[in-house]
């Protein structure tokens, strides 16, 4: 087991990562070494209920907890306002208390709203992260970022609220589709571009799923360390955490603007990060070429790299001002110097002139 612990000084946070194949058979021990209360309310999606919740829940309750399974529908769509009544109800009603625990099972999108409802209900409830898809084991559950989106944006309504325990058990990826693989290794190629070099490296010596499934523990581990340390530098993304965000002012955007159906965030982000480099290249921020090995990784790892229809760009425009790095008119936009290294460019909407091409002058 390889066990990583995120310390926060600002407010004296320190919660552990446990990755290890199998420990979603032992959850119920897990839970019992950081919670001592006795209800618990697991949140999860449909699909994931089917394949993995039914077991939790039989450990919990052997080890005698009271357990409530609240089961969502799949998606982003479910990451909306609209979701949380149902879900504070369904916590009011099962009696949960301040002293008891929920439990996020599923991916980002259960990760982020669980998250948020259990920041707010009794204005904040401890709650345990069991990320079932590759996004979610290298990137939602680590950093409490919390939230929903909204119609005019993404995660535009969320907190900073981090969990009891993040438990990540990479065997569960085995039943995931190919899509919401590759979406996850979009966020595994945005940690090599950002801050790793000899990561990009490796990700380009690995062109199949089952290639990377062999190398899986060492991915996730090299991915959440990366966002440890830069989470525990900053925690409330006001400088360095904005790294972490590399093509995702253009993804973002992307996923609003189709309202959150056509790409997902693995897909928006992915061709986000080709456009902005393709901008920040034809401005000499980036090397010359950066853009064309940042494609030839991720169309190896089956990511899109432009929208389908290129008229598009220009209709991102609206979204991208409302990016939540944007600050009393000036944008922040991520761009890298090279792979592996990834700065903070203070700038402003003309920044995306191009855009209208993709970024292609
Ligand atoms: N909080 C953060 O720091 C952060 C970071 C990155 C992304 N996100 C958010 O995460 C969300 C995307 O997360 P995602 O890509 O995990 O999407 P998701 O949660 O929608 O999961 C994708 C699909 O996989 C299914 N699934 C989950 N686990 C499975 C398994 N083990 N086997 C088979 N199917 C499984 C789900 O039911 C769903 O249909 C976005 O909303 C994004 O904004 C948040
Ligand atoms: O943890 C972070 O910080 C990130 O930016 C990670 C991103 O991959 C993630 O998509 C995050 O939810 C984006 O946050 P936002 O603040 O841009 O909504
Ligand atoms: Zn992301």
């Amino acid at each position: 087991m390889s066990v990583l612990t995120i310390k926060l000084p600002t407010n004296e946070v320190s919660y552990e990562l446990k990755i290890e194949k199998g420990i979603l058979n032992r959850v119920s021990n897990e839970v019992s070494k950081v919670f001592t209360g006795a209800k618990i309310a697991i949140v999860t999606d449909e699909t994931v209920y089917d394949l993995y919740a039914k077991s939790i829940i039989k450990d919990l309750e052997a080890a005698d907890y009271e357990v409530q399974c609240i089961v969502l529908p799949p998606g982003e769509q479910t990451k909306t306002f609209d979701s949380l009544p149902n879900l504070y109800s369904a916590f009011a009603e099962f009696g949960l208390t301040r002293s008891d625990l929920i439990i996020a099972l599923g991916g980002g999108v259960i990760g982020d709203i669980t998250g948020f409802a259990a920041s707010s209900y009794l204005r904040g409830i401890s709650y345990v992260q069991i990320p079932t898809t590759l996004l979610a084991q290298v990137d939602s559950s680590v950093g409490g970022k919390v939230g929903v989106d909204l119609p005019e944006g993404k995660n535009l309504v969320g907190a900073f609220y981090h969990p009891l325990l993040v438990l990540i058990d990479p065997l569960v990826l085995e039943t995931l589709t190919d899509s919401a693989f590759a979406d996850g290794m979009a966020e595994v190629i945005k940690y090599g571009c950002i801050k790793d070099l000899n990561l990009f490296h490796r990700l380009m010596d690995l062109s199949s799923r089952k290639e990377v499934m062999q190398h899986i523990d060492w991915i996730i581990e090299t991915c959440c360390t990366i966002k440890q340390v830069i989470v525990q530098a900053d925690e409330k993304d006001l400088g360095e955490r904005m790294v972490l965000n590399f093509g995702h002012t253009l993804g973002h955007a992307i996923e609003a603007y189709y309202h959150y159906k056509t790409y997902t965030h693995g897909q928006g982000v992915a061709i986000g990060m080709v456009a902005i480099s393709r901008i920040a290249e034809s401005k000499q921020l980036t090397t010359d070429g950066t853009t064309d090995r940042l494609i030839t990784l991720l169309q190896q790892h089956r990511l899109p790299t432009e929208l389908e229809d290129p008229e598009d760009y220009p209709k991102l425009l609206p979204y991208i001002k409302k990016d939540k790095k944007n600050i009393a008119g000036s944008l922040s936009v991520i761009v890298l110097s090279d792979i592996g290294n990834a700065t903070v460019h203070q700038t402003s909407l003309s920044f995306f002139d191009s855009l209208d091409t993709g970024g292609t002058t």
